[in-house]
């Protein structure tokens, strides 16, 4: 066994993506000395190399080929646009490959040991490398990420060949035809972009609606406008049977009772993804885990054995990235006790789909307070009863503000439709400051803008709020 000499360090980070990362970069930058462990190929994580940036470079692709496809709308010709694959894969491989490249110099800048292996605990303090080095440290981070799942309850999936996101990303050929798995983010996202690059697309979903966590009047929104694009939609599904040979695949299901069979050249897992926690041998260590196998930790982050942190999709809820950096940024700055630190506010929670129409959300949703038994006011408007929105032949969809009764405090936000990611980010703000919808109003408004859309049903909130005070 090689056994590494040297002093303990003073943090030791095991997995080099979002999380891992900025909890290096925040200790180094307290003047601790930082270990970073990680055995992948390319040190860059999910999010750079196939994750958010990779799908959102060729969504972004497929959002331009779409407008310029209906371009008679708008009084252009442009009858040939086309999906050139050799062309787009280049593209996003070159963007990809920048990114990586930075990421990989903030690595190598040297404010950290970078050790290239996978690394698991032998003892709470100690955790062995590939090679059999072993390293010591104070504090660790575990921020090894997620990996995709694959159900054993989906008979025959295990048995057939099959594309992970990975795959889907990496294309550089139209596929002709594909059954997508799963009706989540993943899914539902690559699905569009498969049917707009020109490919038959089936998406199979278990539950009611696809996007299981939004509103089913959100979700409603964007299945009609899969439908309205050719996407084979069918939900509140139970896989039978799945089996495939060299020709293709073969999905058995039913759906609402119905028996269904469907037929494709190619087969895409999106049915979730799962933490990679089995190799890290955490029992030696005493981390605990959750039921959903996730590192169960505190609200600092710190796991069952308090001198061992996790973040990031490792520990959950919620696989959104900059989640994971403030994770890991909250993890390193306790463990080396800053002053005035706070915990993340799940009230602030903010979720999008670059679906298009896209999908967002901020705050606290009707469901969730219907369950609290708490009182809250809501109102909605549509886009196609709205300028900016006509204009751009973007109707599909809703901007939904809710807030407390009394003074009018936002508490969240739902919009389905034309850059609702962006247009989203007009509550971050107010909601950490606990704006209410009077502040909003005092702001200016541009016209023409998708943005003065909000001014609606920020209105008709101020308005039962000052009957109700009459
Ligand atoms: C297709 C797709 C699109 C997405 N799009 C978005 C998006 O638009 N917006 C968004 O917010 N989120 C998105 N996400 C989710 C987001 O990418 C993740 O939440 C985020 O990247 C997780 O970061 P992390 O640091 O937890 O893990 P990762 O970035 O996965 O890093 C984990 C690292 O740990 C290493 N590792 C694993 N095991 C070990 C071990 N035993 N020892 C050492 N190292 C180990 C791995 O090699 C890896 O480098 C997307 C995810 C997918 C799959
Ligand atoms: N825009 C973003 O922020 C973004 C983009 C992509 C991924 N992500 C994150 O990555 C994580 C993983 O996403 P995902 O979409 O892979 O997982 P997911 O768990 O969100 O979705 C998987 C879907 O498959 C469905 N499913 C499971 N078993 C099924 C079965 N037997 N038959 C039919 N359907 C079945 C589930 O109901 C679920 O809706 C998510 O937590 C998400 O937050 C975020």
């Amino acid at each position: 066994m090689v056994s590494y000499m040297s002093k303990p360090y003073d943090l030791l980070v095991i997995g080099g993506g979002s999380a891992g990362f900025n909890a290096a970069r925040v200790a180094a930058s307290l003047g601790k000395r930082v270990a970073v462990v990680d055995g992948a190929k390319i040190i860059a994580g999910l999010c750079i190399l196939n994750g958010c940036m990779p799908s959102k470079t060729l969504l972004y692709s497929t959002e331009i080929l779409h407008l310029a496809q209906k371009g008679k709308i708008f009084g252009l010709k442009i009858p040939s646009a086309k999906a050139d694959m050799k062309a787009l894969h280049a593209r996003k491989k070159k963007i990809i490959g920048e990114f990586a490249a930075y990421r990989a110099q903030a690595l190598e800048s040297g404010k950290y040991d970078v050790y290239r292996s996978y690394a698991r605990f032998v003892d709470p303090h100690t955790v062995e490398l590939a090679d059999g080095t072993t390293l010591t440290a104070k504090k660790f981070l575990i921020a090894t990420g997620s990996k995709v799942s694959v159900p054993a309850a989906v008979p025959g999936l295990a048995a057939t060949p099959f594309w992970t996101s990975d795959d889907v990303l990496e294309l550089d050929f139209i596929p002709e035809s594909v059954i997508v798995l799963g009706g989540g983010i993943v899914a539902c996202e690559l699905a569009q972009f498969l049917r707009r690059i020109g490919s038959k697309v089936t998406l199979i979903q278990r539950s009611k609606n696809i996007l299981k966590d939004h509103s089913a009047a959100a979700t409603e929104v964007i299945q009609q406008a899969f439908r309205d694009e050719g996407i084979d939609l069918h939900t509140d599904t139970k896989i039978t049977a799945i089996s495939g040979d060299k020709k293709g695949v073969t999905v058995k299901f039913t759906s609402a009772g119905k028996s269904v069979i469907r037929k494709a050249r190619y087969l895409f897992n999106a049915l979730g993804r799962e933490p990679n926690t089995s190799s890290l041998n955490l029992a030696a260590a005493g981390v605990k885990l959750t039921g959903e196998g996730r590192v169960r930790v505190n609200r600092w982050q710190q796991s069952s054995a308090k001198h061992i942190y996790a973040g990031g999709d490792v520990a959950g809820p919620h696989d959104i990235v900059h989640l994971a950096v403030a994770q890991g940024e909250l993890a390193a700055r306790h463990a080396f006790g800053v002053k005035g630190i706070k915990p993340i506010d799940h009230a602030l929670l903010l979720n999008v789909v670059f679906t298009e129409p896209p999908l967002a959300t901020i705050g606290v949703q009707e469901s969730e307070l219907s369950e609290r038994d708490e009182k809250f006011l809501v109102a909605t408007y549509p886009f196609n009863d709205h300028g900016k929105s006509i204009l751009m032949d973007a109707n599909y969809g809703y901007v939904k503000v809710i807030a407390e009764p009394k003074h009018g405090r936002i508490l969240g936000a739902e919009i389905v439709g034309a850059q609702a990611g962006d247009l989203i980010h007009i509550f971050s703000g107010p909601l950490a400051m606990k704006a209410t919808v009077f502040d909003l109003l005092r702001a200016p408004w541009y016209h023409p803008t998708l943005a003065e859309i909000l001014t609606y049903p920020l209105e008709e909130i101020a308005d039962q709020i000052k009957v109700s005070k009459k």
